[in-house]
């Protein structure tokens, strides 16, 4: 099979991915969620004019010339709205988040007056308008504020709260299962035999999955036999998850199993090996209805294919109407060499220049086996097949990655 652009890779795993079920949440529960539906207010905020301060409302004319004594008819805390208005000559003391009574246009704030009684002596003149918050200047009743496809934030909650809104339609979270394959990994904690090594890639990618707003069950290790794999995969398919996850074994060498495994149980698939570094022996298919996506086994190969592919397939799953990564310009912090047919993905640093522009310098080994150069990296630069040979100081497209 030839090596399939990156592009061409990202469409067939996205191929008819789209919002799952949708379920209402608790707004408590709903940061981070996905929204199923445009939201409606069903109220207008404020719901009428009301003071920003604590002062008194007044008209306008009538203090035009101060100093101005005016007589305080009544008080208006929030919450109580005063019976009755005002007329010429009279004030009502107000406090912050009262409603502005009839016949008031604006709020003197107490700092400018001298109370004495059922008095008070207003020392500033006030515009019309002045510390009173007019009813809808936040939002009003039918209006949509928060989209479909939206993915919550915790001032969204807020908003819907004030909305008037205590549970939210949101679609369902994808259910994702992460199968490793290696004889050679051993836990973190254990003491390795010789020629072994400690399992690393499951703990980024699932708290990467995780993030994105996938449940994630770990199916662990499966030993690098036909049987333990193909195994593996049926447990999978039979947890009803909507993606499977593999890392290792997606290579060309004799231990490698997971393709053939994939299509012993039946998996349909799309393509094996993408013209990208790191990553070219990614693979993905479909089981049924269960979406497949193989990683290869190097840490960063791993890392990166789930950066580029597994995270738009939650995104699309989850309902999130931008599900792609959207790359942003920088400058190259080093000079870069010719790139090869693969499309590249060099780990780097990020800083600003003097002139507070973006610079992104690779970091010194882009080996895919490297977890500390990895772990310090903080976006990727994207080169394109066959790109030229680039100058420290030219334009270049980064991804940034989760910090
Ligand atoms: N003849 C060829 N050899 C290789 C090719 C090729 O095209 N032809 N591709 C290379 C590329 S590129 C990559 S990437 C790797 C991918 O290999 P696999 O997906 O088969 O992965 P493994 O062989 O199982 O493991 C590779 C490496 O990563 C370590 N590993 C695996 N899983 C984990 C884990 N969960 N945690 C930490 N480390 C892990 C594993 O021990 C190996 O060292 O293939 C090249 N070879
Ligand atoms: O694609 Mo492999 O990821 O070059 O090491």
């Amino acid at each position: 099979m030839a090596l399939m652009p990156v592009d061409d890779a990202l469409a067939a795993v996205l191929a008819g991915a789209h919002g799952l079920e949708t379920e209402m949440v608790a707004l408590e529960d709903a940061h981070s969620r996905v929204l199923a539906r445009d939201l409606t207010a069903l109220r207008t905020q404020p719901p009428q004019p009301m003071s920003a301060m604590d002062g008194y409302a007044v008209r306008a004319a009538d203090v035009a010339a101060p100093p101005v004594t005016l007589r305080v008819i009544g008080e208006i805390a929030a919450g109580r709205p005063a019976t009755t208005g005002i007329a010429a000559g009279e004030t009502l003391r107000i406090f912050t988040g009262g409603v502005v009574p009839d016949g008031a246009d604006a709020v003197v704030i107490q700092e400018d007056t001298v109370r004495d009684g059922d008095r008070v002596t207003v020392n500033e003149a006030v515009r019309p308008g002045r510390h009173i918050r007019p009813a809808g200047i936040d939002f009003s009743e039918g209006e949509v504020l928060l989209r479909h496809g939206h993915r919550l934030s915790d001032r969204d909650l807020a908003l819907a709260a004030g909305m008037n809104h205590p549970a939210l339609p949101v679609h369902r979270r994808p259910r994702l299962a992460m199968l490793a394959t290696g004889d050679e990994l051993v836990m973190p904690g254990a003491t390795p035999a010789p020629g072994q090594i400690v399992y690393s890639n499951g703990y980024a990618l699932r708290a990467l999955a995780r993030a994105e707003g996938a449940e994630v069950i770990d199916l662990g290790i499966a030993a690098d036999t036909l049987d333990a794999t193909r195994a593996a995969i049926r447990q999978a398919r039979d947890l009803d998850v909507d993606l499977l996850v593999t890392t290792g074994g997606a290579s060309a060498g004799d231990h490698d199993l997971v393709k053939d495994a994939l299509e012993a149980e039946g998996t349909a698939i799309a393509f094996w090996k993408i013209a990208m570094r790191p990553g070219k022996p990614m693979m993905h298919g479909r089981l049924g209805a269960l979406r497949v996506i193989g990683l290869p086994g190097n840490p960063v190969s791993s890392y990166v294919c789930a950066v580029l592919f597994m995270v738009p397939l939650i995104r699309a799953l989850s309902g999130r109407s931008q599900a792609k990564h959207v790359p942003e310009p920088a400058l190259l912090g080093a000079d870069i060499g010719a790139n090869d047919q693969r499309q590249d993905y060099l780990r780097a640093n990020l800083a600003r220049d003097g002139e507070g522009r973006q610079i992104a310098t690779p970091v010194d080994s882009q080996d895919s086996s490297l977890l500390a150069r990895m772990a310090a990296a903080e976006a990727l630069i994207v080169r394109p097949p066959f790109a030229p040979a680039a100058q420290a100081g030219s334009g270049c497209l980064i991804l940034k990655l989760p910090s």
